[in-house]
């Protein structure tokens, strides 16, 4: 069992806020972009694929959002609808604003970068009227996504968030998920994440994005030190992921918890975050142990870096244990 508390007399399982855009993959892979002639497109944007994540593992899931009036916009609904993701807290943006594209480079299968079009973007145009309270009040789990910090009004659309969900009483998730691109200055990312982070139940970044938040604090000796830091707000759980080295897990309790890899015939890294925090949260919600639930998130991670997608290869429960029992009888092995 994991500590944590989820209201079961909520309609919804989960709802995400934040960043609807579309992934440009390179099909022409191993090289750098100068060389790509072609893309694949997906829906994007680091809380959409955990939602889609969620939603593919059988959770009743819903987004709060907003799309551009285009061709992508409308695609992005329907590939939403389409994964029963319930859209009715997606609103249409009617400013001329655009998608956010997400221009993926795999030189290998272990550098890989993004380029990002964002100008303009109309996840970062959500309005704190356009969030429904009612919506918020019927997830047991609502998570936030740290790029929708970045600008208003989605800012302060996230801060309402945060605040519907501790009134109702659902678990907030933050996924750190920082980048730079969407940012103008590091110490407003790190005073933003900073104040939503002292309002969440289970907060999950890279080192590197609590290096970022801890600017202030001068060089934080350790994993333990960084988790600690937000025990004393409203933290249960935080987890430190640390890419092919794995995760760490720790608790209000004192506790803290190594979270297994798995082998993985790896196309590209990114991916690998969203897809954890989906099989993560599933495990934590099925009322699993941190380390299963760990081990979980991490297979799922493993099932999509190595595929070309990060949301059309987000999988399903079964997809996830088969993957496990596939390494654990040695039929999977790094490449
Ligand atoms: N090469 C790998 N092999 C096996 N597991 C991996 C690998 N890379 C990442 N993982 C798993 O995925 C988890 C999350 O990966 P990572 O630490 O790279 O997060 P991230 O930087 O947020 O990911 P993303 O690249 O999607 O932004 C890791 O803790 C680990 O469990
Ligand atoms: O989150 C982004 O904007 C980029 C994503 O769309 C992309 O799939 C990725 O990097 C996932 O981690």
């Amino acid at each position: 069992m994991n500590a944590l508390k989820f209201n079961e007399t909520k309609s919804m399982d989960f709802i995400a806020i934040g960043r609807l855009c579309i992934d440009l993959n390179a099909n022409e892979i191993n090289r750098p972009m100068e060389e790509t002639m072609t893309f694949t497109k997906y829906v994007g944007g680091s809380p959409a694929n955990i939602t889609i994540g969620m939603a593919r593992m059988g959770m009743k899931a819903g987004f709060i959002g907003k799309v551009a009036n285009d061709q992508m916009g409308r695609f992005i609904v329907d590939y939403l609808q389409k994964n029963q993701i319930d859209t009715s807290n997606v609103v249409t943006d009617q400013t001329g604003a655009l998608t956010g594209l997400a221009f993926t480079e795999i030189k290998s299968p272990t550098d890989c970068s993004i380029l990002m079009y964002r100008e303009n973007a109309a996840d970062l145009k959500l309005a704190p009227s356009e969030v429904l309270e009612e919506y918020v009040a019927q997830s047991k789990v609502v998570l936030i996504s740290g790029t929708a910090l970045a600008q208003s009004p989605s800012r302060e659309a996230v801060f309402l968030t945060l605040d519907y969900a501790r009134k109702h009483g659902a678990i907030i998730v933050f996924d750190i998920d920082y980048r730079p691109y969407t940012w103008t200055s590091r110490e407003e990312t790190a005073v933003y994440y900073n104040l939503a982070a002292e309002k969440c139940d289970v907060i999950i970044g890279t080192r590197e994005e609590f290096d970022m938040m801890e600017r202030f604090e001068g060089n934080v000796t350790n994993d333990g030190a960084t988790a600690g830091k937000w025990f004393d707000y409203q933290a249960q759980i935080v987890v430190i992921k640390h890419g092919k080295d794995g995760s760490i897990a720790y608790t209000k309790d004192g506790e803290s918890h190594k979270g297994a890899i798995f082998p993985a015939k790896v196309i590209k890294t990114f991916g690998a975050g969203d897809s954890y925090a989906a099989g993560f949260l599933y495990g934590l919600m099925q009322g699993w142990e941190i380390s299963e639930s760990m081990a979980f998130g991490g297979a799922a991670a493993s099932i999509v870096i190595s595929s070309h997608s990060c949301s059309d290869a987000m999988p399903t429960v079964d997809q996830v244990k088969t993957y496990i029992d596939r390494c654990n009888n040695g039929e999977i092995v790094s490449s």
